[in-house]
């Protein structure tokens, strides 16, 4: 029984002191949770980012242990949705303790980096206001830094985890065989610290791997346990460009966690990376798509029919063919890239989710369908964000985030103009609170008129009526910069009081 426990979960590190690897990083999240004990830091939030198994989430668990705090962990495989989020989560955050101590709750968020897609829509967004107001600890896990926003990003202390190095894992493995009553031939820690590329994960489950039903292990017992392990789809892509077996290249991608769906966007992605350089010639390029594109056909059949027996065609089509496309075997480094399009994809789909996001703000505003909205009038929103008068009425009215002020202004990145906005919101937003916020231009619609600096539309309507065929838009004007018919001698002269601008203006 006792075999069947996994010892990545058994040998979990239960304090930060018995993680390896990482020090800096450790020692700064220590700092950040100490500085909790004395109030709310400014940064109230961590990121924790890096690759695979090197101990991010250990590390989070193991901080709560040291302090004594509750956890509550959200991660992949929950709804993430902004409402489920603020339940879970935001509850948390307010909420005294569970034990009504004042024992703190560190809220984990494991693959921060995947709230984009409809089971997660509206989460980031979520999260982001979350991280603002909270006062527990939070914890936000990510591979990829650049899968979350850069308003979550700002508002965080950001941890890199880097790969653990193969003579810090040997210590900890040594530790497991203790415990696990093994001995060790030479060189056998040393090979599967080595061959875990430095996921610490990997090289424990190798670990348990090879000593299954065993008592010693030898290192000639990992070259055969090596043989079971899974292929990296870097290795793969590596037998699939540089070998001239096919057989071996299609054995590869066996072992591999990847669809023919997904490989084909691997190998799409890499094929001129390897044969479109000066090593291969034109015509690999062209045999190699040639038989991608044949591949191609048969997910396309397989989509169709719901035949996943076809998979194999098409899986013997991409790998094969494309080991038989080359003319010459080419021997350098080549450095394999993921698919671009899923990176391209991933953009397009989260800032779709915004558009769409925003317009149905702009719609509940205006009392104007989603489409209208989006296409007639979240322009002139943006145009009014670019101008001080309204920026920040428009920021509270449609509750937007920086993020969405960048795309509704149509801007690359966050400006320090666009952070003045958001900052004067906030403010506003905690003065007036989120249900009370004033109505949009009304405030200033009125502080108008008692100024006597601008005319309503009913006054340009009059006027213009008064002064025959002239427009409104000019008389709006001449009212606006010349107030003849002010009584007030003690007043300053209008010539310098800022004119105010209108709707009309645009
Ligand atoms: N630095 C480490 N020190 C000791 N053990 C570790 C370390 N990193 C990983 N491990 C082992 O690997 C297991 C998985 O680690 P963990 O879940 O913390 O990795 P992770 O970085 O969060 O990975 P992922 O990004 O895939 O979630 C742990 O239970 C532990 O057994």
């Amino acid at each position: 029984m006792e075999e069947s426990i996994e010892w990545v979960e058994k040998y979990r590190p239960k304090s930060l002191s018995d993680l390896v690897g990482n020090k800096k990083s450790i020692v700064d999240m220590r700092e950040w949770a100490e500085s909790w004990l004395s109030g709310v830091p400014e940064k109230r939030a961590v990121i924790l980012h890096g690759p695979a198994g090197v101990g991010k989430t250990s590390a989070a668990h193991a901080l709560a242990k040291d302090f004594d705090w509750e956890t509550i962990e959200l991660n992949a495989s929950d709804q993430r949705t902004a409402g489920a989020i603020e339940r879970v989560a935001g509850s948390a955050a307010k909420m005294s303790s569970l034990t009504g101590t004042s024992t703190k709750r560190l809220i984990i968020l494991d693959e921060a980096d995947n709230m984009h897609g409809n089971a997660d829509r509206g989460g980031a967004r979520a999260v982001g206001s979350i991280i603002k107001t909270t006062d527990q600890p939070i914890v936000l896990i990510a591979n990829d830094l650049y899968g979350l926003t850069p308003s979550i990003r700002s508002s965080c202390i950001e941890l890199k985890f880097n790969s653990v190095q193969g003579r810090s894992m040997i210590p900890a493995l040594k530790k497991i065989c203790v415990e696990e009553k093994i001995m060790c031939g030479v060189g056998v820690l040393e090979k599967l610290a080595d061959n875990a590329g430095g996921d610490m994960r990997s090289a424990v489950k190798d670990l348990q791997a090879v000593a299954l039903g065993r008592d010693e292990i030898y290192i000639e017992d990992i070259a055969t346990s090596e043989r079971d392990t899974k292929e990296s789809i870097f290795k793969a892509l590596g037998k699939i460009f540089k070998s001239t077996d096919p057989k071996s290249a299609l054995q590869a991608t066996y072992g591999l966690d990847e669809t023919p769906e997904n490989l084909i966007h691997w190998i799409d992605e890499n094929l001129p990376l390897q044969y479109g350089t000066q090593e291969g010639t034109e015509e690999d390029l062209i045999t190699g798509y040639r038989h991608l594109s044949k591949a191609d056909r048969y997910l396309g059949r397989v989509r169709k029919r719901q035949s996943y027996r076809l998979w194999r065609y098409a899986g013997v089509l991409m790998t094969c063919g494309t080991v038989v496309s080359k003319s010459h075997v080419s021997r350098g480094f080549t450095k394999y890239q993921p698919p671009s399009f899923w990176r391209k994809m991933g953009q397009l789909r989260s800032k779709r989710d915004m558009r769409d996001n925003i317009a149905s703000r702009i719609g509940d505003h205006c009392n104007e369908s989603m489409r209208y909205s989006r296409t007639d009038l979240a322009h002139l929103y943006g145009r009014m964000l670019k101008d001080d008068a309204y920026a920040v009425d428009v920021a509270v009215n449609l509750d937007l985030n920086v993020d969405e002020m960048v795309y509704l202004t149509g801007g690359k990145k966050v400006t320090k103009g666009i952070q003045k906005i958001n900052d004067l919101a906030q403010a506003q937003r905690s003065t007036y609170g989120n249900d009370d916020a004033p109505v949009f231009f009304e405030k200033k619609a009125v502080k108008k008129v008692q100024d006597k600096k601008q005319m309503d539309l009913n006054q340009i309507m009059q006027s213009a009526a008064s002064n025959g065929n002239s427009k409104a838009e000019e008389t709006s004007k001449t009212v606006n910069s010349a107030p003849k018919d002010d009584p007030k001698p003690d007043q300053k002269p209008a010539a310098k009081a800022k004119p105010q601008r209108t709707l009309f203006d645009f």
